[in-house]
Order: C-alpha cells, then sequence, then structure tokens
C-alpha cells in the first residue's frame, strides 16, 4: 500500500571527523573526500529514483549542508528553499567532543562507550568551559539568535535531542506535507536516530540498536496520520547498507 505522503531523509556524508573517529556532535566538521563523493553518490540515487522536492530542511552544521547542496545539484533540484534548523543538528556530546571513540572506549570500556552513543537517556558527561571547543561552539555567530541561552545544550542524550528535534518534526515537517509539499532533509546520525524512532514508534532499547549509515538516503511512506507505511527504505543495496551500518556500529570499538 503506498503512503499518502513520502519524505526522504539522508545522513551527511562521512565528516572528516567521522573519519578520523572524534566524537563531533556540535563541532562544525567538513566533509572527507570519501563524504562528498557518498553525496555525489546519494544525488545520483534520488535523481534515478525520480525524487522529487519542493523544499528541504538541514541542521545548520556544514557537514549536513553541504551533503545537501551536492544531492540537490547532481539531482538537478538546485532551486529549491532551503531551510535551516539547530533543531536538526547533531546531538550535542558534551566533554566527549572531540575525542577518539576507540581510545574513549580502551580508556572506560567498549560497553560505557556504547551507552554514551545509543543509550535512550544516560547524556555524556557535560561540556564545561574549558573544554578545548566550548568557545568555538558557544560563541559561533550561526548560534546568536537560536538557540535561546536557556535551550543551549553543553551536552544530549537521544531524549534530549529528540526533545527539540520533535517539535521542528511536528510544527514545521507535517504541516508542510499537509499543503502537498515533498521534503528532503539532510541532517545527522542523532537528530535522525530521534525522528525514526518517533515514526516506527521504537521502544527505548530498539532504539539502540539502530546506527544509521552516512550518505544513504532512506525513504518513509506515511498514512494520513502521519504512521509509517514504508519505513527506512535505503536507496542503495541492501549489502551496502548492511557493511555502512557495521561500519558504524564498529566506531565504538576499542581495537
Ligand atoms: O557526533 C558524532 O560523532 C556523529 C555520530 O556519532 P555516533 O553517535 O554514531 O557515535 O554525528 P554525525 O557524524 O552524524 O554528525
Amino acid at each position: 500500500m503506498a503512503g499518502k505522503y513520502k519524505i526522504v531523509m539522508v545522513r551527511h556524508g562521512e565528516s572528516e571527523w567521522n573519519q578520523k573517529n572524534l566524537f563531533c556532535g556540535w563541532f562544525d566538521a567538513n566533509l572527507s573526500e570519501k563524504g562528498k563523493e557518498e553525496a555525489q553518490a546519494a544525488g545520483k540515487a534520488i535523481k534515478e529514483a525520480g525524487l522529487k522536492f519542493d523544499v528541504a530542511h538541514t541542521s545548520v552544521l556544514t557537514r549536513a549542508q553541504v551533503t545537501l547542496n551536492s544531492i540537490l545539484t547532481e539531482s538537478g533540484q538546485t532551486g529549491i528553499p532551503i531551510e535551516k534548523t539547530w533543531r536538526l543538528n547533531e546531538r550535542h556530546y558534551g566533554g566527549l567532543t572531540g575525542l577518539n571513540k576507540s581510545e574513549t572506549a580502551a580508556k572506560y570500556g567498549e560497553e560505557q562507550v556504547q551507552i554514551w552513543r545509543r543509550s535512550f537517556d544516560t547524556p555524556p558527561p557535560p561540556m564545561e568551559p574549558d573544554h578545548a571547543y566550548y568557545n568555538t561552539i558557544v560563541q559561533d555567530t550561526r548560534y546568536a539568535n537560536d538557540p535561546k541561552p536557556e535551550e543551549f545544550p553543553m551536552f544530549e542524550s537521544l531524549k534530549l535531542t529528540i526533545a527539540r528535534t520533535l517539535p521542528y518534526w511536528n510544527n514545521t515537517i507535517i504541516p508542510q506535507m499537509k499543503e502537498g509539499k515533498k521534503i528532503i532533509i539532510a541532517a545527522h546520525g542523532n537528530s535522525l536516530r530521534g525522528i525514526v524512532k518517533h515514526l516506527d514508534n521504537l521502544s527505548d532499547d530498539a532504539i539502540m540498536a539502530l546506527n544509521l549509515p552516512t550518505g544513504i538516503p532512506f525513504v518513509y511512506e506515511l498514512d494520513e496520520n502521519f504512521k509509517p507505511v514504508v519505513s527506512m527504505q535505503f536507496l542503495g543495496d541492501e549489502e551496502t547498507v548492511r557493511k555502512a551500518i557495521e561500519s558504524v556500529a564498529a566506531q565504538g570499538k576499542a581495537k
């Protein structure tokens, strides 16, 4: 059964910090060369699937925006409006930002890193003012007006990430879909995991097992109540998607 609404989502292509296996969060890493290629391939896949959009949504972080631009260029639809919001940002990785995931696993144990990366409501330690990237993030002019100082996170669990992403889904994305607009969202591993948890009504335990690959778009078809009729249909062959997911999961191994 085809859904009434169709929406495409994509995690950005591999970033330079994904490549170095560093916790990134709100640090504004660029795409790696591989990430740029993934973004182009994502655009080609969207073109081949014949997917057209009226509006695009992305975070205020470069890696998501560059991925989106590349997708729109490759699929010949650069003219559409692009709406940017901090609410689609990656989760804020707090004091872990900039640390190597494998080294952190060697130091604190793989189990602790898995909890920090994937648990629903255990947050990472906060980013303190003496953290190497505190000023870079807090004083970044892209946050001059939004989020409000009282909303500005110093760390986020998935639960906290969902609490600021879901209002954007409900108040901006859904009304646009109701108007008949076809939408693509280019965002991040964890902001998208939050949306997926909500759409598929995944339990707090089930969401722990979900890892999103970089640069492979996926489609949801939704019924009139915005419940999935088709869930997370990747535009890529099964084997490639499986390997990409496994490699994200393995980033927290001590080596
Ligand atoms: O912040 C980061 O390090 C990654 C996700 O990391 P994990 O939760 O998978 O460790 O975010 P993204 O590359 O999607 O922006």
